[in-house]
């Protein structure tokens, strides 16, 4: 019981914190507004009960005079209640999304391949808002119905305690199926999540691929696949209608049924003299009040299991623990020369734990030497790149960077040396500038730098004939660039970072040979004084390569000698 209280209620409850004053003076607004509920039924009884009696026109005046003044305090205090809980959600909702993708942005590499991009994003935009309305308006209501539900109970006892008995056997009987649909439909959303973050992530895969959707013209199939991802998300919500509808209808039946008793047997009281009129008709209010209220409480609770169900995967991912070891260095302040060694390292991707990506891997590179990786698609070229980079870590052997244990370096140090010239390389929206500024993320860099790093990329040009220039937004994933161009800018990236190591994973495969010549001047620039490791197939790329190291399946096949490469057959 403790746990299923620790997670379902005051698990939630923690991200309440940041808004602790305005949650509190929302709360005592809802007091006052409470206060005032249930002191009508009260007021309307002893209305009913003197008005016969006054007969004065100046009573009747002042009791209207009273009510404006206390309803004109309960519009005020209700329109600060809202807002207070409002505006509250606004804060909570903001923070758990910075803290939610704080956690996604911080994983290692290793948890993106056990996650799906649709997924997570789905998990920053729905998952959150639907914990937003439930833990401030949500909650607001369920707060409020319990407490009046409670007051309502005690001016009920205070009336007439044989009717209250009767009512407090009938009530449980709505809590309890409130705690039935409950169960169950925190169980249905949590699937309904499920399946809409699958839609999601289906139309985010197609449309990012959208250019290849249309040349396979696979549009049709595309189409009834997101007809049939929606299909099975309606048919799974439909089901939870069904069960909050026939939910709403027996709580309905119960309601009533309690009125129609308490007619019943108050009608008896009242013609026994045991019950005035007013005193009935005011037990009629708070009993409607009482039911009123117990409804909204076990609405809130349905609503509460709801959102437990569709976010518990915010709070899984929450839980997780920041696994980027960044900072584990006793020699984050080393400076790189740029030697890198691979002792007998063997390793398997988490995800893939039956195939060494790399097997028994040995390698020496020297401080400015060329090294190109050759071999057969999967025969593990990019793994060392990933291994070089932090991404992952051996399972066994060793990596060091100038004799110096790759574990015992700050991850953020070995990230700063190693410079990285992709295929197809990543661009974000916004300036070109910005794009090329991106590689160094902790001081300004200066026009004059950013223009200087585009001219030794060959990239310079070609920028300023763009009308915009350095300033042209790059948009979508750069769609306007063509693929030469990008690689000029990625160089230009790489080329600002000044680092001793530098990774080329195909850079220049994907070029016809005039720009492949640009290009490849371009990468002169960038290997300058750099310990260079080339990923290729190609001949022509890793003509510049003072070593050529033919891979097979995690191990290296044939190690070749300084100047060796023309001999082999690539
Ligand atoms: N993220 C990953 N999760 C699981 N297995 C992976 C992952 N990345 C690569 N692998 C597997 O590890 C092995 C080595 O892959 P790697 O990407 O290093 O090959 P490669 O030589 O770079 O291939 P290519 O030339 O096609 O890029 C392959 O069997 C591959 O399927």
């Amino acid at each position: 019981m403790n746990e299923i209280f620790r997670r379902y209620a005051i698990k939630p409850l923690s991200f309440l914190k940041p808004s602790f004053g305005r949650l509190t003076l929302g709360f005592i607004m809802m007091i006052v507004t409470i206060a005032i509920q249930l002191s009508i039924p009260t007021a309307i009884a002893y209305f009913i009960d003197n008005s016969v009696k006054a007969n004065d026109n100046n009573w009747l005046t002042i009791v209207a005079i009273i009510m404006i003044f206390v309803l004109v305090l309960h519009a005020v205090a209700t329109a600060l209640r809202i807002y207070l809980f409002e505006s509250a959600g606004t804060v909570i909702v903001t923070s758990i999304r910075q803290r939610l993708y704080q956690t996604i942005i911080s994983q290692n590499i290793a948890f993106f391949d056990r996650n799906r991009i649709g997924d997570l994003s789905n998990r920053l935009s729905v998952d959150v808002d639907i914990l937003k309305d439930t833990m401030t308006m949500g909650l607001a209501i369920g707060l409020r119905s319990l407490i009046t539900c409670i007051g309502g109970v005690a001016f009920l006892f205070i009336l007439s305690p044989i009717l209250s008995l009767l009512m407090i056997i009938i009530i449980p009987l709505s809590f309890f199926a409130a705690r039935f649909t409950g169960k169950h439909l925190k169980e249905k959303s949590r699937v309904v999540q499920e399946e809409l973050a699958n839609c999601n992530q289906l139309a985010q895969e197609n449309f990012s691929n959208i250019r290849l959707v249309h040349t396979f013209n696979q549009q049709v199939n595309s189409i009834k696949q997101y007809e049939e991802a929606t299909e099975r998300a309606k048919k799974v919500s439909l089901s939870s209608s069904k069960l909050l509808s026939g939910y709403q209808g027996i709580t309905t039946f119960i309601q009533y049924m309690v009125l129609l008793i308490t007619l019943w047997f108050g009608g008896r009281l009242v013609l026994s003299g045991d019950m005035t009129i007013g005193g009935l008709t005011s037990f009629v209010l708070y009993g409607a009040m009482v039911a009123m209220s117990a409804t909204g409480v076990s609405w809130f609770w349905g609503e509460w299991m709801k959102a437990v169900g569709a976010t518990e995967r915010v709070f899984q991912l929450l839980r997780v623990n920041v696994k980027q070891d960044r900072s584990r260095g006793f020699e984050d302040s080393i400076a790189f020369r740029g030697e890198i060694e691979f002792k007998d390292v063997s390793f398997m991707y988490p995800e893939r734990p039956d195939i060494k990506a790399l097997d028994s891997f040995s390698l020496h590179i020297k401080e400015g030497e060329r090294v190109a990786l050759v071999g057969e698609s999967g025969a593990g070229k990019s793994t060392i790149s990933n291994l070089l980079l932090g991404f992952y870590h051996p399972n066994s052997g060793e990596l060091l960077f100038d004799g110096v244990a790759a574990q015992k370096i700050d991850l953020d140090n070995i990230r700063k040396n190693i410079a990285v010239v992709e295929q197809e390389p990543s661009l974000f929206s916004g300036s070109i500038a910005d794009n090329i500024r991106y590689a160094i993320p902790d001081r300004l860099v200066s026009n004059e730098e950013v223009i200087e790093a585009a001219k030794q990329a060959n990239a310079h040009d070609f920028i300023c004939a763009l009308p915009k220039g350095y300033e042209t937004d790059l948009g979508d994933r750069g769609m306007q660039l063509s693929g030469g161009q990008k690689q000029r800018i990625a160089i230009a990236r790489a080329l600002l970072k000044k680092a001793k190591i530098l990774i080329l994973d195909e850079a220049t495969s994907a070029l016809d040979e005039n720009n492949e010549n640009i290009i490849q001047t371009a990468l002169d620039h960038l290997m300058e004084g750099c310990t260079t490791i080339i990923i290729s197939h190609r001949p022509s790329t890793i003509e510049r390569a003072n070593r050529i190291i033919r891979l097979d399946r995690g191990k290296i096949l044939i190690p070749s000698s300084v100047g060796s490469h023309e001999n082999q057959d690539l």
